[in-house]
């Protein structure tokens, strides 16, 4: 049976589904019966949804979760996170809950500035290049303010371009480098809207001005950087040694593990990944669940925790004077407005939850969440483990996926309440307790 298609875009979201279905599995109709059972019930949404992106056939749900108790400067906040992830929410609520008594989290913004490039070849002299680059600067800084009036009259636009010879790592490779000031606004479509108008000038006047001459300048694409190591949050939380245990003893070796933990994730690549992924595990919940596109949020901390040269934790823990201090310092290129954020009706939802913030106090808040997650996965990590936290949270996936009834689940619930679960157990446990009942 042919598995490829031509004008498959062409095809209503019916006939999409009825080749997939007849193409692609065993039993056709359970195929369609699953698209469409998450199918919205309420039309004008499902047509939203639809709409979004390309070729829909259905709708993934992923759960959006609520973390409670976040003591950021001064306020509380209740942070939406939308994951599939069991243990992340409980763990983001029970380092919220651990903070809050603790005098909260405590946020900076370091800067906010976005970048775009237009990449090009010349094969002339670089003096040639700069020479003509000054003098065409000025109306290269026009051609960006033309579409950027609505910008610029609330604050923003280009702010900073250069010309870069890079013909040292790229044969006759050069580049403009631009920075902006993109306010509430991510900033992608804008920049590269800036970008696209400045490559069209700058290419037309400089082979206006070779047009005796055997060198040519091309560009190859104008793009904004997902990399902004000058658009930073910073998160902070620190309290006595003393407030982190009862016990003296207890809370000065929990403190002093601890910074071993970060340590270790400074200088081991392969433990600074996992580390950062549990910072990931906030970050993403809270991007996704307010319309943000994490993949260009990824792209930028995971350059930025490289920055050195080798791969490291983003996060920084110590002990000065007796004082217990763990922050966090990261790139984050979030909107309010723009994107998803006032299409979908749940990403509303999210953002009024946060208070209807601006785009600088999203950034502190999802630096909050990723530092919040660190601290409970260490937390875990450098006394009980992470298994028994994460287990106890996994219980009800491993249940479902052996379709276990209610009965079976709080029986079993009860049985694991203090014991760290691993899944084999689980399974026999639940064997078991099938085979007695026959
Ligand atoms: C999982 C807990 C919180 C259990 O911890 P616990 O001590 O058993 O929890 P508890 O029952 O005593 O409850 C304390 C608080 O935790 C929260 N909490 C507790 N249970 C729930 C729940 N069902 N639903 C929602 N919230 C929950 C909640 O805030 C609760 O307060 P309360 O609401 O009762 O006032 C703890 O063990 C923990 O924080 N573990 C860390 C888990 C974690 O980091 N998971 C991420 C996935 S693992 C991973 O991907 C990353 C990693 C770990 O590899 C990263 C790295 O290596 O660095
Ligand atoms: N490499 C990447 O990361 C790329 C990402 N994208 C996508 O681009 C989208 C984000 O682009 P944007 O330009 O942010 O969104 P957008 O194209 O929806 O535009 C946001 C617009 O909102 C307006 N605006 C209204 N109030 C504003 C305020 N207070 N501050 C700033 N602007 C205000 C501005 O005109 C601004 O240009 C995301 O969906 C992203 O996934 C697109 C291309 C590449």
């Amino acid at each position: 049976m042919m598995k490829q298609i031509q004008g498959f875009s062409k095809l209503s979201k019916q006939d999409k589904i009825e080749w997939l279905a007849t193409h692609f599995f065993q039993n056709a109709d359970l195929a369609k019966q699953t698209l469409m059972q998450y199918w919205n019930s309420n039309q004008q949404l499902q047509q939203l949804h639809d709409e979004f992106t390309e070729n829909t056939i259905s709708n993934l749900y992923i759960p959006f979760g609520v973390a409670p108790n976040f003591l950021i400067d001064g306020q509380f906040y209740s942070l939406p996170m939308a994951i599939e992830e069991s243990s992340v929410v409980a763990a983001a609520s029970n380092a919220a809950k651990f903070w809050q008594s603790r005098g909260g989290f405590k946020t900076e913004i370091i800067g906010t500035e976005k970048v775009g490039q237009i990449h090009f070849t010349f094969n002339g002299q670089a003096d040639f290049l700069f020479s003509q680059f000054n003098s065409l600067k000025q109306s290269l800084i026009e051609t960006a303010n033309e579409v950027s009036a609505n910008m610029i009259k609330r604050g923003g636009g280009l702010t900073t371009i250069d010309l870069i010879d890079k013909t040292d790592a790229l044969e006759n490779y050069y580049q403009i480098h631009a920075c902006f000031e993109t306010l509430d606004a991510m900033g992608a479509n804008y920049i590269n809207s800036c970008l696209e108008a400045m490559a069209k000038l700058w290419e037309n006047e400089l082979n206006a001005a070779l047009a005796n001459s055997t060198h040519k300048l091309e560009v190859v694409m104008s793009i904004l950087s997902n990399y902004v190591p000058n658009c930073l949050v910073k998160a902070q939380v620190s309290c006595p040694v003393s407030a982190l245990a009862k016990d003296q003893d207890k809370a000065k070796q929990y403190a002093q593990k601890f910074v071993q933990a970060v340590q270790i994730a400074q200088v081991e690549p392969y433990r600074a990944v996992t580390h950062n992924k549990g910072i990931m595990n906030g970050i993403d919940a809270l991007v996704l669940a307010t319309g943000n596109d994490f993949r260009a949020v990824e792209a930028g901390v995971h350059a930025y925790a490289s920055r050195t040269g080798t791969y490291r934790s983003l996060s920084d823990a110590r002990i000065e004077n007796d004082e217990f201090i763990f922050e966090m310092t990261l790139p984050l290129a979030l909107g309010t407005v723009g994107g998803l954020t006032k299409l979908h009706p749940l990403v509303k939802l999210a953002l009024e939850m946060l208070g209807n913030p601006n785009a600088q106090e999203l950034m502190r808040i999802a630096a909050v969440c990723g530092l919040a997650q660190n601290f409970a996965a260490l937390n875990s990590l450098t006394t009980t483990g992470i298994q028994k936290g994460h287990m106890k949270m996994h219980l009800m996936n491993i249940l479902n996926q052996f379709q276990a009834t209610e009965e079976e689940k709080t029986t079993i619930a009860k049985m694991y309440e203090n014991k760290t679960i691993s899944h084999t157990q689980v399974v026999e446990t639940l064997n078991a307790m099938r085979d007695a009942a026959n």
